[in-house]
Parts: C-alpha cells; structure tokens; sequence
C-alpha cells in the first residue's frame, strides 16, 4: 500500500481505557454517518477514510513535562505502570519523549502486529550508534543481509539439533543446581541468572562448556558491550563506550585465538562431527556469497559473537524471572507440575530426551506464563521509513518508535475470558489469580505473546529458550524448591526485567529439605529450616547427621 492511498482508520483505542478518562484524553474525529434515502430503505454510507495527511499524530501530554528529559523519568521509575496509564488514557498508539527523543509508544498486540508486519517498509531496526558500534552488530535493517544470516542460523533452531542440544543443557543445569543448592547463605538471583544465561549462551553455540574463568571474563565483556546500549559513544579509556569496544576487541581475540582454528578443521575433514554447538549447524549452510575468502574467518567471528550476544541477556533474564517467582508460584501449579513429571519419568525414564522433553506441555505452558507476566524484554525499537498510519494515527518519517511488552500483554482481548478482571490477571502480587499456566493449553484462551518480537525480525533462539527453561521448571519440579531469603522479589523493567535489589534465594534440594524438616525443632520456620538445610548440605552442621 502506497502512502497515497486512503487508509481505514482503527477507532479500537483500548479496552483498558476507563470512561472518564478517555474522555478527558483527544479523540479521533468521528464522523457521523449519513443517512441515505434509497428506494424504500435507508442505509448507512461508509464513514469518510481520510488521507494519510489527514490523520491526527498520536497524542500525549509530554510537553508538559520536563524539557529535554520529557517523560524519561517516570518511565524509567516504573515502565509498565507508566504505560499502561498513557495506554489508558491516549490509546494504544502515543507520542512521548523518552532518551533525549520524541517517541512514539505501541502498547497492544494488534498494533505491534501490524507495525512489525512492516518491517522493512515502514520501519527498521534502529539500536543506538553506541551499541552498534561497540557490538560491532551487522546492519539488520538491510533485507539482503538479513535474510542471508536469518537463513544461516536457522538451521541450528530446527528440531534435529535441538534434540543434540539437550544433554549439554541437562549436564549445565544440573550442575548449577547442585551447585547452587550447596550454597549456605543462598544465591543471588540476578547473578545466578547471568552465570547460568551465560553459560547456556556461550556453551550451546560453541558445543563446548567453557572453563570458569574464561567463561566470567568472557561474560563480564559481554556485560561491557551491553553497557553501550544506553550510552554516549565518547571513545575514552574510562568511559562505559570506551570500556564497551575495548571488550568487544578482547571478545574477537578470544574466538579468533581459541575457536576458529578448531572451525577450520571441522570445515575441511568434519572431524568434530561429534561436538555439535550451534555453530556447527550455522557452518553447513554458511553463505560466503559475496565474502572475501580473506573475510570469511571475521563472517564466522562476527556470527558466534551476535548469537551469543542475543541469547545471553535475554535468556539471564528469562531463568532470573523464573527462579525469582517460583518462590510465588501457587502450590496447586506445582502439584500439576510433579504430576506431569511423575508421568514423564514413568513412560520416558530419568533422562531428559527428546521424547520425555515433548511430553511436558504443563510445564511449557508455566513458563509462557512466566513470560507473559515478567516479559523478558521490556520493548523493541524501531525508526520510521516513511509516512503511515498506525492505530488510526499518523507515524512521521523518522520517528523513533518504541514497541512495549507489558501494556500489549496487560490489554490483551484474550485476558477478558478469565475468571476476572485484566488488570487482576497481570497482578504480581496476587499469584493465585493471574497465575494459570492452564490458559495457553486451548486455543480459545491462549493469550498472544509479544516478548518474542513479530513479523520477520521474530526471535530465532525460541525453541532454544524453551527448552532450556521447560527443563529448569522440570528439575525444580522433580528435586528442587527455591526460597526467597529476602521476602518476596519485586521487579524492575528496565534495562531488562530484573529483581529491584539484591535478591537471595534458597534453592534447597527436596530430599533434604524432608529430611531436615523432620529432625528441626517444631518452632523453627520453614525458611529458616531451608535456610539450614543448605548449610547442612555444605558440611557445615554435618554434626547435626
Ligand atoms: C528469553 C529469552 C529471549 C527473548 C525474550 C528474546 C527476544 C527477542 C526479540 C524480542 C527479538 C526481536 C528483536 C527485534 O525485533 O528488534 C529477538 C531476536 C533474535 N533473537 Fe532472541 N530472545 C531470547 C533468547 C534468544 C536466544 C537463546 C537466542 C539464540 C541463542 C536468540 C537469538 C535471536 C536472534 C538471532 C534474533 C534476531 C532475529 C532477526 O533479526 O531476524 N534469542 N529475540
């Protein structure tokens, strides 16, 4: 469709917005509808579509807020609610002014639907200069080369490898849970999120685990080069930029000093044939069209760290999330859970297979629940192309266009068939309402998931994810519990979903947990007996055997 042509115009502002509230706020300009007199009956004309130059912008109030720093304030003190209240008040599709920019914010799943269906046409991935230069990312808001590496990695997502992924996730998880259940004073969650998305990271796309010294240095760069997301690109020893390239170097020499060679042999005898990372799959349908063969080894260098780069965040923040709620999560949850673990391991065995893997819906479905209400990933940027129309507005050519997870997941149609209200199915605090893995088990309550992104920018490292975190919530299942230390987790949005403060977690072996629970004193409180129940396990009280 042109920018010439007449576009409907979508009147649907929200079903969160409250009556008085959207009175208060600017409305479209409805036109009535004309009454016509036909031959004995009267019908109604089709409301006037307007030109593209006649749309209203999106509306906001942000003018009247601070110059220059506009909204950025309270939108990053607390995004979702932030959100949800301009949702409420004008639409779906507003304008703010957010990072030093005018923004426009899309807060519902049909508009993100539609926006990112245009990608490439009316819009692009936009990240700050700073990131792009210090992660060295390729230009994906070129189709060409887009394609070209979408279709690179995709075969290390199809089901084959994914099944030759699993006893590499299960000897990781296993051993980071055993380690972790060892530790007196308990985990910090964020912290054990990073070492373990890390490691999943870093581990699956070399076929390989890292040693643990290598492998925290490596994250800590990793870290750096996030840093520059939010940055200005000052190229100075102690700036957050400057430390962000320097560590991207460090990330390159690394791969090129201890991985490519290893590459190069799999390339020309397939002798590795047995470690299968990630890699190995992207290096059968490697597409060099175009490349230099001196730039091969740099395609390939650049290739494991973006993947690395896109799945080691995100996935931190998906098992922080996970580990920080179980504590919350209904017990009437964790006993379907047990159950479909006790018949998993009856008809599978103990291992983790692929077949036993495709045998858990219950537990998938607890950690789309997990994500729909603790989005890993707060929003997406875009920039405008051209002129168009969004939610019955008009996006301006160059505009920065933020797409958020949280309102789109709070204003889904889908929440309204629940036992109650929107608002009540999104509440952290109340876990026994708005926690109902059952929801995404039939099509006709399945809510939509935005945290993936849409359209064909659409995560690639899904299966992966879910793979990873539906066998973290079988373990817990299975041995585990976690206990909160530090009373119940309260969570941050941004940069990405994470706990406000330190947050400390007891991860207790179940095992121990019954049988410490037997030979405590009856006044001693549950946590406190986990609590102790760890330093049992690390020998510390061994008198107490
Ligand atoms: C909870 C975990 C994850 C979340 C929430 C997540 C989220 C996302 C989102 C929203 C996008 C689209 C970005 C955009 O449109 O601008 C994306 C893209 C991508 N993700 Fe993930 N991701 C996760 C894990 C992973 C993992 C584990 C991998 C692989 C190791 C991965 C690989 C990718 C890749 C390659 C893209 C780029 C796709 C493209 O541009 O065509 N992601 N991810």
């Amino acid at each position: 469709m042109t920018t010439n042509q007449l576009l409907p115009i979508s009147r649907d502002f929200t079903a969160l917005a409250p009556l008085k509230r959207q009175e208060a706020c600017t409305r479209l300009p409805i036109k009535p509808a004309v009454l016509h007199c036909g031959a004995f009956k009267l019908r109604a004309a089709a409301p006037d579509t307007p030109t593209l130059s006649q749309l209203p912008e999106p509306s906001g109030d942000w003018k009247r807020k601070i110059p220059v720093i506009g909204e950025t304030f309270f939108f990053t003190s607390d995004a979702a609610s932030w959100a949800r209240d301009r949702v409420a008040c004008h639409g779906p599709v507003f304008q703010s002014h957010l990072l030093g920019k005018p923004t426009v914010v899309v807060g519902d799943l049909p508009n993100w639907q539609k926006a990112l269906a245009a990608d490439f046409k009316h819009l692009h991935q936009k990240f700050p200069e700073s990131f792009m230069k210090a992660s060295g990312s390729m230009p994906m808001n070129i189709k060409e080369v887009h394609a070209s590496r979408r279709k690179t990695i995709a075969k290390a997502f199809e089901s084959e490898a994914m099944a030759g992924y699993l006893p590499f996730m299960e000897a990781i998880l296993t051993k980071y849970l055993a380690i972790w259940a060892d530790k007196p004073a308990g985990v910090d969650l964020r912290r054990a999120g990073q070492t373990l998305g890390f490691e999943f990271a870093a581990a699956l796309v070399l076929g390989q685990e890292l040693d643990e010294q290598t492998r925290d240095e490596l994250s800590q760069h990793y870290a750096n080069v996030i840093k520059a997301f939010f940055t200005i690109p000052i190229d100075l020893p102690f700036t957050t930029f400057g430390k962000a390239l320097a560590s991207r170097t460090a990330i390159q020499d690394w791969i090129h000093g201890n991985i490519l060679e290893e590459l190069k042999q799999y390339l020309e005898t397939h002798k590795l044939q047995g470690r299968r990372g990630i890699i190995h799959h992207f290096l059968d349908c490697l597409d060099t069209t175009n490349v230099a063969e001196s730039d091969v080894d740099q395609r390939i260098a650049d290739t494991i760290q973006s993947v690395i780069l896109a799945g080691n965040d995100t996935t931190a923040t998906g098992m922080t999330s996970l580990l920080g709620i179980w504590p919350s999560i209904p017990q009437r949850v964790k006993d379907k859970l047990q159950e479909e673990q006790g018949m998993v391991t009856r008809k599978h065995g103990v291992e983790m297979g692929p077949k036993a893997m495709a045998a858990m819906p219950y537990a998938l479905s607890t950690v789309k629940e997990v994500l729909r209400l603790l989005p890993a990933l707060p929003a997406i940027w875009r920039e405008a192309v051209d002129d168009f129309e969004l939610g019955g507005k008009l996006i301006r050519k160059g505009s920065s266009v933020m797409l958020m997870t949280h309102p789109a997941h709070a204003a889904d149609p889908k929440l309204k068939s629940g036992p109650s209200t929107m608002e009540k199915q999104m509440d952290l605090n109340d876990l026994e309402v708005s926690f109902q893995p059952e929801r995404w088990l039939q099509e006709s309550t399945r809510p939509g998931l935005a945290v993936w992104g849409m359209g064909p920018h659409t995560c690639q490292g899904i299966p992966l994810f879910y793979q990873e975190a539906k066998m973290m919530v079988a373990m817990l299942s299975r041995k585990y519990d976690v206990n909160t230390l530090s009373g119940p987790v309260e969570w941050s949005q941004l940069p990405l979903i994470n706990p406000k403060n330190a947050a400390h977690a007891a991860i207790i072996d179940l095992h121990m947990k019954q049988k410490l629970l037997f030979v405590l004193p009856a006044w001693q409180s549950e946590s406190s007996a986990l609590r102790t129940a760890a330093w049992f396990r690390s020998g510390k009280i061994s008198a107490l055997a």
